[in-house]
């Protein structure tokens, strides 16, 4: 493709214009001789600074935002990451025509799986990308990012079109959505979930962070477009009136929602039943999913697909047959008629939520194995440490991905959270599998176990290693069974 194709905005002398460009990247690494380099100003380097390095692999000409000595010529732009973005777009041109945006900071992955279900079970080539990978009927592939850069982004939404898939669910982080990696892609559709304290090791406060996800809803959709929200949310009513100041169509749903409105949930042990309105209709639904979180995101998915055109009563009739995302409150097993769960809380609301709804389970006690990740937000470790002591009766602190820190101090400071709750009910095991096996061990009639803050993960990171490890063989291990024997 042409450079003048791909940066139709930028002033370029006419020897420029027409110089066939191979590839495009903003990692001078990965460049290939006939790329166009994009110099990035980011969170720990200068990408100015590999421009002499990305030369030197081939590279023909160089993007940025500021200006610099470079020896291929140098391309003036306001905004090298949306640059990146838009021509990362032009480049890959092809996208499913429905594509929906989750964004909120506990949700999106269940959110997205759920959709996936529901558009796939509806009849439509569906896929979810997020945390969990890209999803579809192929199977699943695992990518770093929750939401891919935006050349890897554009490949993926490419190839996808291309094999046939026409609905994407799509979770968009904060920062995701900050580093305008979805600055390319054409949504049609998007969703907010909730808004509680997450990556405070990136947004200097809870503000910023808020506003990098209306981001989204100021930038990446046009006016008309609908927005589901899940009104049940404190931060509801004010991205309700963001939804309004662009002209945006709300979608509400929830106990106080009005599009689609909670008038009741029973739960049941492992089950969830519901009554739901919409539009004067009324509607009976057995979820298969535990807890009043998934309820509401499972009632934000229905919102989705109806809001991308699927019959209403077509889309509540797929609710029965709704399965978690992997490591979401997933049962992984039981010992002595205990429940064992594998859940992602890694964050204070999320864990309040989940030892919350495993509490009514509990006839005899409620034990959570929990740690937290290092090179991440260090404030919230005491207050993990004081809610998980608040809310379960026996409190394993144990390493999570330790990355770079010290993992007894990351111990340290969960544990200072805990003891000012109740130092009686927590103690500390190192070792993430000896803590697991100590805690299943322990099991008797009527307790349930939560192993938090790992979910679906597949490895441990220690320094810079990762480590196999998963939570859920790990449990599997302790029961004696084969990982394929649970459930
Ligand atoms: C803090 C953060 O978000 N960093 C992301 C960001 O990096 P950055 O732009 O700040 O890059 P940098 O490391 O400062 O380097 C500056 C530039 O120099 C370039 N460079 C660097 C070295 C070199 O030899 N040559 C070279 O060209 C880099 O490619 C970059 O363009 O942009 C990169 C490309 O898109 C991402 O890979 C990188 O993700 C890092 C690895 C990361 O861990 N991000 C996590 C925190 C993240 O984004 N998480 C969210 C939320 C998860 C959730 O809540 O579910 C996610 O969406 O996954
Ligand atoms: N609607 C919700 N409200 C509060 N907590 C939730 C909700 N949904 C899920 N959780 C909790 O958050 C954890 C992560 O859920 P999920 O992966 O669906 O969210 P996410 O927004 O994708 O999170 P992440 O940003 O970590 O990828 C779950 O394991 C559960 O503990
Ligand atoms: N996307 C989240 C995942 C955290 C998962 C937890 N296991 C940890 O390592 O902290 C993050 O990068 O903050
Ligand atoms: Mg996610």
């Amino acid at each position: 493709m042409r450079l003048g194709e791909l940066l139709p905005g930028a002033d370029l002398a006419p020897s420029l214009r027409d110089l066939e460009i191979s590839g495009l990247s903003a990692d001078s690494r990965a460049i290939k001789p006939g790329y166009l380099f994009f110099a990035i100003p980011g969170h720990k380097g200068d990408g100015l600074d590999f421009a002499s390095d990305a030369a030197a692999r081939g590279a023909v000409a160089v993007v940025a935002q500021r200006v610099a000595a470079s020896a291929p010529p140098l391309i003036l732009v306001p905004d090298a990451r949306r640059a990146l973005a838009l021509a990362a777009a032009r480049f890959h041109p092809r996208q499913p025509t429905t594509i929906a945006l989750v964004t909120g900071t506990s949700g999106k992955t269940s959110v997205v799986a759920f959709l996936r279900q529901i558009w796939q079970a509806l009849g439509h080539e569906a896929a979810s990308l997020g945390t969990i990978g890209l999803v579809d009927k192929a199977g699943a592939r695992y990518g770093a990012l929750t939401t891919p850069g935006p050349v890897e982004l554009h490949e993926i939404l490419d190839a996808g079109a291309g094999r046939g898939i026409t609905h994407l669910a799509m979770e968009a982080s904060s920062l995701g959505v900050e580093q305008r990696r979805l600055d390319g892609v054409k949504a049609t559709l998007a969703a907010f979930t909730n808004f509680s304290r997450d990556h405070l090791d990136h947004h200097p406060d809870l503000e910023a962070y808020f506003q990098a996800k209306m981001r989204l809803f100021e930038a990446l959709l046009r006016p008309g477009q609908p927005v589901v929200v899940d009104a049940d949310s404190d931060a509801a009513p004010r991205v309700l009136s963001v939804l309004r100041a662009r002209g945006l169509e709300p979608f509400t749903v929830g106990a106080k929602g009005e599009t689609i409105a909670l008038l009741e949930m029973r739960p049941r042990a492992l089950s969830t039943a519901l009554r739901l309105r919409h539009e004067n209709q009324e509607y009976e639904i057995e979820l298969p999913l535990a807890g009043a979180f998934q309820t509401s995101n499972a009632l934000v998915a229905a919102g989705l697909a109806i809001a991308s055109g699927d019959a209403p009563a077509r889309v509540f009739s797929t609710l029965s047959r709704l399965r978690g995302a992997p490591g979401r409150l997933e049962l992984v097993g039981e010992k002595n008629g205990a429940p064992i769960f594998v859940d992602y809380a890694h964050k204070p609301d999320a864990l309040e939520k989940v030892l919350q709804v495993l509490r009514p389970l509990a006839q005899g006690r409620l034990i959570v194995v929990f740690g937290c990740g290092g090179d991440r937000d260090q404030g919230k470790r005491p207050l993990m440490g004081a809610i998980a002591t608040r809310e379960a009766d026996v409190v394993i602190v144990t390493d999570d991905n330790p990355r770079s820190e010290d993992a007894a101090a990351i111990r340290a400071a969960i544990l200072a959270g805990a003891r000012e709750v109740d130092p009686a009910k927590a103690s500390e095991i190192a070792d993430r599998e000896n803590a697991i096996r100590s805690a299943v061990a322990g099991l008797g009639l009527g307790d349930v176990l939560v192993v938090a803050g790992k979910g679906h993960e597949t490895g441990q990171i220690v320094g810079g290693t990762t480590y196999p490890f998963s939570d859920q063989d790990v449990v599997a291990k302790a029961l004696g069974l084969n990982r394929k024997d649970v459930a």
